[in-house]
This record gives structure tokens, sequence and C-alpha cells, in this order.
């Protein structure tokens, strides 16, 4: 809960003030029936209309300030939550922007997505109904009993044999609601990453033309929603006939006993007109009391996903490191004895005893088989996940050492899901350097291969992309993330399978700009074909998580059978390659 002052504080004006002016509320509502009792008794039965107008005068200066006090006290409430919530949410995404990859592997993109919306949202709903209500609901139901025990005593015993019966079914609702809403949570969970990811892969649904698995996907997870949705509402529907029940049982009690201490001439007919009114006050506040806890128990499952994301350990920091200050500034690039596993699965290692050196301004090329390893080793590099053994050094000083953001400024990569962002091309180029000048950024785009279609373009560099970078094929599109990596100017620069949709003859091209404008930098090639590594400095043959072979093109073809292996197939299926 410490950590939800944080909320409160820049807005504990609204937050105090909010419930406060409420009680003009209560202040009202106490008094009125009392009063219109008054006019009947005195007023209407002695005809005292001088009396009628005193009274019925005061009554509408209460209205007012009921009125008054009421908006006043709404919107404080209504300023505090969405501020409350709006800050929530800030910290939430703040949080989730911090994660490191193996943090993001633990949630789905979809729960993520509901625990920034509508779980803050409902906290929000809770925040404000109890703002709203906090003073007003106990205000009522103090303020009641006490008008009703000064009235008739003996009449108001009625409501003491009402109210623990109704406080245990109330505490039954709670009990019961908050594992399903908590169920409930989860199965809106379900449908938003059933959903983001359908959207986000439309086209590949349409192409394997699974529109009607998809649909039948979600129309499962939609039912089961649905089914969720019901069966935590089945315990809210019954809660509010139930406490109508109550109260109208309660006073059909009391107008019979009422009314029978008036023929007997106990009691005034004004006493019980105000009287029913209280009756009706306490178990309206006992009401009320009941929905906070009920949105309460709601936003008790939301808040605890909440909490879920605000306490997960960031296992990637730059905290500890101890050459905060230091900057790539060679490129030089080694492992030491590196074994390394993803997340739960740390003792099953996908990297086994990795070692080998990559001299500033080489060119290293990666090869094996599908799974092998090949992406886990290089992300190793800029420090997207750690080491589970060993080292691995840049400039001969460990990457834990290095500050992040110096860390990541000097290592560009190119991963192999290659993403643009909505905006212009410019606007995308200019994530790997925001000051760079359109010359700059065309040298870029020119050493990729990327500014001959790009200036094609009507609009050349201002063109719109599409979310994704959909309004490009997907060799333009790997060309444009390499353009951008190389804006960075980077001290290493990892290509993973990112020239894959690359026709051959500009992929040479590609290379051969590498090796005339970026002499001094690192470069690691991770390719499915031979050609595209085979004039490296080095390449690493990986096989199952291990390097088995090491060496030029033509000592790994002398010498390594899986790289043999490789080379051999390539060839007989395109005859491309060459010794
Ligand atoms: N985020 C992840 N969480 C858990 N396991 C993973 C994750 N990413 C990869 N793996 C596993 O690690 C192993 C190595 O995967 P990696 O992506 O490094 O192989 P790769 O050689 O790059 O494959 P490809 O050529 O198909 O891209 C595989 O067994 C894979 O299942």
């Amino acid at each position: 809960m410490e950590r939800y002052r944080n909320y409160i504080r820049p807005y504990l004006a609204a937050f105090i003030a909010g419930p406060i002016l409420m009680l003009t509320e209560v202040a009202g509502e106490i008094a009125l029936p009392k009063m219109m009792s008054l006019i009947i008794n005195n007023g209407v039965a002695n005809h005292d209309v001088g009396y009628i107008l005193r009274i019925g005068a005061a009554m509408i200066g209460f209205a007012m300030l009921m009125l008054l006090g009421g908006v006043g006290g709404t919107f404080c409430a209504a300023k505090a939550s969405v501020s409350f919530s709006a800050d929530l949410r800030k910290d939430l995404f703040h949080k989730v922007q911090q994660f490191s990859f193996k943090n993001i592997d633990d949630f789905s993109t979809g729960s993520l997505v509901t625990r920034l919306t509508n779980d803050v949202q409902q906290v929000q709903m809770v925040v404000r109904m109890a703002l709203v209500m906090m003073f007003r609901a106990p205000g009522m139901f103090v303020g009641a009993l006490i008008m009703a025990f000064t009235m008739n005593a003996r009449l108001a015993l009625v409501i003491l044999v009402v109210i623990p019966l109704l406080s245990v079914g109330i505490g039954l609702v709670l009990k019961t609601a908050f594992p399903r809403f908590t169920v409930m949570q989860k199965a809106i969970d379900q449908l938003n990453s059933g959903v983001q990811e359908a959207l986000t892969n439309v086209r590949v649904i349409k192409s394997f033309v699974r529109e009607d698995f998809e649909e039948q996907k979600f129309e499962e997870n939609n039912k089961r929603l649905k089914d969720m949705s019901l069966r935590a509402m089945n315990v809210v529907i019954v809660t509010m006939p139930m406490m109508t029940l109550a109260m109208n049982v309660t006073m059909l009690a009391v107008v019979w006993y009422g009314g029978n201490m008036i023929i007997g001439g106990t009691m005034q007919v004004g006493d019980l007109s105000a009287f029913t009114t209280y009756i009706v006050q306490i178990l309206m506040s006992l009401m009320m009391l009941a929905m906070i806890f009920l949105q309460a128990s709601r936003a008790m499952a939301s808040l605890k996903r909440i909490n879920e994301v605000l306490d997960v350990d960031i296992d990637l920091t730059d905290e500890e490191a101890k050459q905060k200050d230091l900057t790539v500034s060679r490129g030089l690039v080694e492992f030491r004895n590196v074994s390394f596993g993803y997340g739960k699965r740390q003792n099953e290692a996908v990297l086994h005893d990795i070692n080998f050196t990559a001299k500033p301004g080489q060119t290293i090329g990666i090869i094996g088989s599908t799974g092998s390893g090949k992406t886990s080793l290089v992300q190793l590099i800029p420090r997207l996940y750690d080491v589970t053994a060993g080292q691995v050094l840049v400039d001969g000083v460990d990457v834990r050492e290095y500050s992040l953001k110096h860390l990541r400024d000097g290592v560009a990569m190119v991963l192999q899901k290659n993403v643009l962002f909505s905006g212009t091309i410019e606007d995308n180029l200019r994530w790997g350097g925001e000051e760079a000048t359109r010359e700059e950024i065309r040298a870029a785009a020119d050493s990729a291969q990327a500014d001959g279609f790009v200036t094609s373009f009507a609009k050349g560099y201002d063109t719109e992309m599409g979310q994704g970078g959909v309004n490009v094929s997907g060799g333009q599109k790997q060309r444009l993330c390499i353009a951008r990596a190389l804006l960075k100017q980077p001290k290493i620069l990892i290509l993973d399978d990112s020239t894959s949709a690359v026709d051959t003859a500009t992929e040479a091209k590609i290379r051969e700009c590498f090796r005339t404008t970026l002499k001094d930098t690192t470069k690691f090639i991770i390719a499915q074909r031979i050609g595209s590594v085979e004039e490296a400095d080095q390449i690493l043959v990986m096989d199952e998580g291990q390097i088995v072979g090491m060496g030029s093109h033509r000592e790994l073809l002398a010498s390594c059978e899986a790289y043999q292996e490789i080379y051999y197939s390539q060839k007989d299926r395109s005859g491309e390659v060459s010794a």
C-alpha cells in the first residue's frame, strides 16, 4: 500500500475535499425527513402556514447545500480517481519499458495490455466510489440510526434484527465474488492476447486461410469470458434484489407496528413518515457499503495483477555496473567459457562453453542449423540477456560493467524480426541517430541499398509507413532496418539473418559497402546462406548450442564436417556458392 500513497499525495486536496463535501449530503439527508415530520406534525396539523413556509425555506436551504456539496464532492472524487489512475498507468508503462527480454517472456502482450487498461480502470472505479461514499454511507447509517432511535426506540429495534442478517448476506456475497472476479480478469487476458495475436498476424492468417480457425479460437475465448463474467455477475445480481427484499420487509414491519402506534395514540403521523425514510436510509447506506465492497473485491483482483507487474524484479539492470562512464570505443568482442539458458529453463542451457574473439573491424559470420543458438549467442553482446556462466567482454571489459545505455549505443542490432513503426521513413531511420542530417540519413540508406527504392517513392523519405512497416516489401523493410542500425555508427554491428529477404546481388552490394564504409566496425552476420558469410574473416559454425567449427571459409571447408554438409547441400540446390 505504501506505493499507492505516491499516487494520492499530488491530489491530496481532492482526495480529502471529495469525501468531506459529500458530508453535506449526509447532513441534508438526515435533516430533511425530520423537518418534513415537523411540517406534518405542527404545520399541517395546526394549519400554521407561516410555520410551513419557515421550515420549507430551511429545507430549500438544505437542498441547495446538498446540491453544491454533491457536485463539488463528485467532481473532486472524479478528479482524484482519474489522476490517480493516469499516474498508475504511467508507472506501469514505465516499468514495462524497463523489462528485460526475460521479464517480457514471462508475460503475454495481451495480459500486459489488460493490466494497463482494464485493471487500472477497475481500481479507478473503486477509488471514485470510495471517495463519494466512504463518509456518506457510514455517515448516513449512523445519522439515520440515531434519528430513528431518538424518534422511537421501540420501533427502531426492528432494524437491529435486519442489520446482522444483511451483514451475513453481504459477507457471503463478497467471499464468493473475489475468486470469481479473479478468474474473470484472467479470461479478459486470454481474450486480449488472442485478439492481439490475430490482428498483428492477420496477413498470415489470411494467406493460410485460417480465418475459421481464428474465429473459433476467438469464439472459445469469448464464450469463456461471457461465462466467467456471468458467474461473477450472478453474485452481483442477487445482491440488489436481496437488499431490496430486506428493505421492503423491514418497511412493512415498521408501517405495521408504527400504524398500530398511531392508532394507539403513541406516535404522530409525521414521525412515522420520517421514521420510514430513516429506515430506508439505513438500508440504503448498507447497500452502498455492499456495492463499495463488491467493487473493491473486483478491484483487489485487478490490484493484485497490477502489483505483479510493478513488483517484477528487473533481472537485467546496470545498477551494479562499475564502469558506467565507459563507452564502447574499439569493438573487440570476446566470449569466455559462456553458457546460457532462457528464463525458467536456466538449467537447460542453449549455449555451452562458447569461446571466441572478434577483433575490431573483423567480420564474423555465424552459420548453423535452425535452433542451434545463433541468435541466443549474439543477444548476449548488447546484454539483451545475461550469461548463465562465463563472460562476454567488449573492449576487454565485462558487458555487465558498462551502463546499458553506453553498451547499447555502441552495438547496433538488426533483429531477425524487423519492425518499423508508424511515421515517415525518415522518422524511422532517425531512431538510429536523432541528430543525423538528411545527407547522413541518405548515406546510411545508400550503404544498406535502400536509397534507390526510397527515392523512387513519390514522397521519398517523407513516405508514411503503415504500422509495422506494412507498405514496403520484406526485403525493403530489411534494408531500412539495416540503414537505421548504420545511422547509429556503431562499433559493433549485428545482423541476425537480416538480409534473408534481399536478393543475392543486392546483398553482395550491401556487404561491399560494409567493407568500405564500416572498416572499423566489428560485424556479426548470422545467415542461412553460405554465400552471405563466406568472405567473413572468421566463421563460427554452430550446432546444438556449441561452436563446432571456427575459421575462414577455406579452412572450414577443409576441416569442418558440419560446414561441409551445409556447403554441399546448398551447392547442390543452387550452385551459387563457390569454393
Ligand atoms: N525467448 C526464448 N525463451 C526460451 N527459449 C528460447 C527463446 N528463444 C529461443 N529459445 C530456444 O533456444 C534455442 C536456440 O534458439 P536460437 O533462436 O538462438 O536459435 P537460432 O540458431 O538463432 O535459430 P534460427 O536460425 O531458427 O533463428 C532453441 O532451442 C529455442 O527453442
